[in-house]
């Protein structure tokens, strides 16, 4: 299938031959997502036969202890041993500082070499998983030391965070934008390769039952939590400088709230989704350092009640008398035809039961409820929830008659869920984002006008919660959070669906 991403036309099913060129090779996201990504996309096929990877990092490592570390991280994924050493031989390593100019010019003569000996084209997906302030000095020397001079594409994958603030962010895009096209940029966020965020525009695009009824006429609120079980674990430092807000609201939470706001796309093609989730982005009701309290609350987590699991403020690199957040509820209003006066909720926050992504769509109640007049008992609300993550799935929760001579109703559930082997064969998210980053479909990485709304929106609420002490700690670790963020709820009259209660397995 041909499509067009930004201007370009793309065929979707074939990767092109290419040279990943990695930055960070040493490190933990390498390590933990990208290899195994790589490893399962050769396994399926989805690599052309002439792919190569440089890793570069400062370590003083050769090809071979590259390659035992890459296999180290993939071995778990198969018992075929010729398949993985045939798959490592691709990777070469080049110890490199990058800011030190003389390693940019090795790196481009283990480039060229590498094209010649794989038939490349000079396709090069330079991906930079280190320390965000590398980015910018990165993308300069790959210009200016000729890495990105050559017949192919040249294409930039970015990790998060994306900038602190606007303003960083700002700059940090115009540094790279001395060196790459918009259209070669990759800004990864990840929850975009999760599968069932993919869903949300087929389940919403797809279906003749929803988009007529996606609208504040039938909706009456929605709410997106991601919650983690763990805590900060070693990454307190980076933490401390981020919180919830930054670490999640603004990219993956915000990122959900738009696919699900935005209007109908005239086409599937990138751009064209890109720019209705910039309208909807456009049209999120901005706060003041007024308004912030009455949207957005947060939390930060103490010791558990037994005992068993630190506060936020004890964890390792953390200040002790940290003011940073590890959970955040608000509500996002959006000022548009379609969405006026519907709450979309959204909270996240680590250390909490559950580790759990759901989207729940609540829609109004019918307009007068024929079933429970006389005791005045109240149909449950229908309800779709759309299940991220651990389990795949959608359900739809209806009323339908208690078997019986009563004319009394039972709530039901629809469910569908991902079988074991759709869940087996669901690619992993960076393994989606790498893939199309290798073919250019840029559909899901975030496109710089994005990246500014959602700092624009997001610095707000930083400012004044940063001028601002909270009363920390004020959910014990491994509970649902702090008061507060039901609170939320209840002055709108609304509740946020018990997780728990929304399994997509069970049938009633
Ligand atoms: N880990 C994760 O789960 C996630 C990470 N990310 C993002 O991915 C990026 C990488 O994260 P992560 O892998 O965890 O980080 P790590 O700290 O584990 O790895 C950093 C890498 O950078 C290399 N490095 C550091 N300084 C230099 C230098 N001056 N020159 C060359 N190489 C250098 C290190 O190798 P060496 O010491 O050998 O130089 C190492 O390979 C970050 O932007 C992070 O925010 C995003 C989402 C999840
Ligand atoms: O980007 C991040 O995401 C993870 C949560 O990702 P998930 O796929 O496990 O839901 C979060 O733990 C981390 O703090 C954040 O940087």
């Amino acid at each position: 299938m041909i499509f067009k991403s930004g201007g370009i036309n793309v065929n979707k099913s074939e990767t092109p031959a290419a040279l990943t060129i990695l930055f960070g090779a040493t490190g933990d996201l390498a390590k933990r997502k990208l290899y195994p990504s790589l490893y399962r996309l050769y396994r399926k096929g989805h690599l052309a036969s002439g792919f190569a990877v440089i890793g570069t990092a400062r370590r003083e490592w050769d090809n071979d202890i590259f390659r035992e570390h890459v296999k180290k991280s993939v071995i778990e994924l198969t018992t075929d041993q010729d398949q993985i050493d045939e798959f490592i031989s691709h990777f070469y390593y080049l110890p490199h500082d990058v800011s030190d100019s003389n390693s940019y010019i090795e790196l481009r003569t283990l480039a060229n070499e590498l094209d010649h000996q794989y038939s490349l084209g000079g396709n090069r997906l330079f991906y930079l998983a280190m320390a965000p302030e590398f980015f910018g000095t990165i993308a300069d020397h790959l210009k200016y030391d000729n890495l990105t001079d050559t017949e192919g594409f040249g294409r930039l994958v970015i990790e998060k965070p994306f900038g602190h603030d606007l303003p960083s962010a700002q700059e940090l895009n115009a540094q790279i934008r001395r060196s790459f096209d918009e259209k070669d940029i990759y800004r990864i966020d990840h929850y975009l390769g999760k599968e069932m965020v993919q869903n949300i525009e087929s389940i919403r695009f797809a279906n003749a039952l929803f988009e007529p009824l996606w609208n504040n006429r039938y909706i009456s609120n929605i709410q997106i939590t991601s919650s983690e079980t763990l805590g900060v674990e070693e990454r307190g430092g980076y933490y401390e400088t981020s919180g919830a807000l930054k670490d999640m609201v603004q990219n993956h939470m915000l990122q959900m709230v738009s696919l699900l706001a935005m209007e109908p796309p005239i086409s599937l093609q990138d751009d064209d989704i890109r720019s209705e989730k910039v309208r909807a982005f456009r049209s999120m009701r901005p706060l003041t350092l007024e308004t912030v309290n009455e949207y957005f609350v947060r939390g930060q987590y103490g010791p558990s009640e037994n005992g068993n699991m630190l506060g936020y403020r004890e964890e390792l690199n953390v200040n002790p008398e940290s003011n940073t957040e590890t959970y955040v509820a608000g509500k996002v209003m959006f000022d548009n035809f379609r969405w006026a006066g519907v709450p979309f909720y959204i909270r996240t926050g680590k250390r909490m039961p559950l580790k759990s992504t759901k989207i729940v769509v609540q829609f109004k109640n019918i307009p007068m409820n024929l079933y429970y007049r006389s005791n005045e008992q109240e149909l449950e609300p229908n309800l779709l929830v759309i299940h991220i993550q651990p389990e795949e799935g959608i359900t739809l929760h209806l009323n339908a008659k208690r078997a019986g001579h009563q004319l009394q109703t039972n709530p039901v559930k629809l469910s569908y869920a991902n079988s074991g082997t759709d869940i087996m064969n669901t690619p992993e998210a960076y393994e989606k984002l790498i893939h199309d980053a290798m073919r250019g479909d840029s559909t899901n990485f975030t496109h710089w006008d994005e990246v500014a709304l959602s700092w624009s929106f997001v610095d707000v609420i930083a400012e004044a919660w940063r001028n601002e002490k909270a009363p920390y700690p004020n959910y014990p670790a491994s509970t649902t959070g702090p008061k507060a963020a039901d609170e939320l709820l209840e002055q709108d009259g609304f509740f946020w669906w018990p997780l728990d209660m929304l399994d997509v397995d069970v049938c009633n």
